[in-house]
C-alpha cells in the first residue's frame, strides 16, 4: 500500500493508475476506523477499481463547539488496517495541505442543509460538500462510497454531484452494526459502559418503528412520538432529533405513502450518535 500526504504525490500515483487503464475509486474518511469503514472498502475492491482511502479529519465541518480537538485519531492503527483491507493508497493529508490558507470558496448545499443533522449542526454540510469536493477534484474518481448510517450527507453528496455534472457514480452501503444493533461509530469509543449498554435502544426503536409501519401504522407523527417515548424510556440520552422524513429529498411527510428515512440523534453526555432506517411502505395496506 503506498502512502501520500501531499496532494501532489497522489495526484502522481493517480495519474499514472488511469494511464493504466484503472478505474479509480474514492472511500473519504475521518480515521479511526471500524468493520463499517471496512465494509466501504470492501465494496471499492469488489469493483476491481484502484481504491484510495482518505483520512482527514475536516476542521470546516465542525461547529465551535463541537468535538474537532477530541475526535479520535490513531494513524498508524488506520494504515495497519486498511493495509490488511487492499487499499491501494492512504491519503492522509494534514489541515495546512488541505487549507493553505483561509477559504473563501465554499460549496453550499441549500434545502438539504435546513433538517435534521443540517439543523443541529449549522454549516456541517457546507464543510462537508467542501472538502470532498475538493476530494473529488484531487483524486478525480470514478466512483466514490459513503455509508448509509450518514444518509443525509450521501443525499448531500448525490446532489451536489448532479448539481456540479461531476462525473462520479456515489455509491451508498448499508450501516455496519455491533451483535446488539448499535450502528458503528468511530465517536462510540467515548461512550462509558452504562452509555454503551443503553445506547441499544436506538436500534431497537427504529426496528419497532419499521415494524408498526409494516402493521399499518401510516401517521409520521405517531411513529415519531412512540420513538421519543421509548428512547425517552430507556435511556438517559438527550434526544436531539427523531424525524419521520422522505427518504429521497427529506421533505416533511404527515402521512406515509412513499419510502420514508426515520432519522435519529441522541447526545449520551457529550457524544452524539446518530442512526436511521430506510422504510418503504406496502400503499395497500
Ligand atoms: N456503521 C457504519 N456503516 C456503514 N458506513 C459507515 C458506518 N460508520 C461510518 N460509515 C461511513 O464511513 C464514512 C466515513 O465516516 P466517518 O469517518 O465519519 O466515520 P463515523 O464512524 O461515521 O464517525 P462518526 O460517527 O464519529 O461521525 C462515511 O461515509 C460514513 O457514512
Ligand atoms: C465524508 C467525510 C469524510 C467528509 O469529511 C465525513 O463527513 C465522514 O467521515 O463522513
Ligand atoms: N460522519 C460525519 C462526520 C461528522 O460527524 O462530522
Amino acid at each position: 500500500m503506498k502512502r501520500a500526504t501531499h496532494i501532489s504525490e497522489l495526484r502522481e500515483i493517480i495519474a499514472l493508475e488511469k494511464k493504466r487503464g484503472r478505474v479509480i475509486a474514492l472511500v473519504p474518511t475521518m480515521g479511526y476506523l471500524h468493520r463499517g469503514h471496512l465494509s466501504l472498502v470492501e465494496r471499492a475492491k469488489k469493483t476491481g477499481a484502484f481504491v484510495v482511502l482518505s483520512i482527514f479529519v475536516n476542521p470546516l465541518q465542525f461547529g465551535p463547539n463541537e468535538d474537532y480537538a477530541s475526535y479520535p485519531r490513531d494513524l498508524e492503527r488506520d494504515a495497519n488496517l486498511v493495509e490488511v483491507a487492499g487499499v491501494d493508497v492512504l491519503f492522509h493529508p494534514s489541515s495546512e495541505e488541505m487549507y493553505p490558507r483561509p477559504m473563501v470558496t465554499y460549496v453550499e448545499v441549500g434545502q438539504l442543509d435546513s433538517v435534521l443533522c443540517g439543523a443541529k449542526r449549522p454549516g456541517h454540510f457546507r464543510g462537508v460538500a467542501t472538502i470532498v469536493s475538493k476530494l473529488f477534484h484531487i483524486v478525480q474518481p470514478d466512483l466514490a462510497f459513503f455509508g448509509q448510517k450518514d444518509y443525509q450527507q450521501y443525499l448531500v453528496i448525490r446532489r451536489m454531484v448532479s448539481d456540479l455534472n461531476l462525473p462520479i457514480e456515489i455509491c451508498s452501503v448499508s450501516i455496519a452494526r455491533e451483535e446488539d444493533g448499535l450502528a458503528l461509530s468511530s465517536r462510540n469509543v467515548f461512550l462509558t459502559l452504562e452509555q454503551r449498554l443503553e445506547a441499544k435502544i436506538l436500534s431497537q426503536s427504529l426496528n419497532e418503528a419499521e415494524a408498526c409501519l409494516q402493521a399499518g401504522e401510516r401517521s409520521a407523527r405517531k411513529i415519531e412520538n412512540q420513538l421519543r417515548e421509548k428512547i425517552s424510556r430507556h435511556c438517559q440520552g438527550i434526544i436531539d432529533y427523531v424525524e419521520v422524513r422522505d427518504a429521497g429529498d427529506l421533505s416533511e411527510v404527515t402521512t406515509i405513502e412513499r419510502p420514508v428515512l426515520i432519522a435519529l440523534a441522541v447526545k449520551f453526555g457529550s457524544t452524539r450518535l446518530i442512526d436511521n432506517k430506510v422504510v418503504e411502505v406496502d400503499r395497500h395496506v
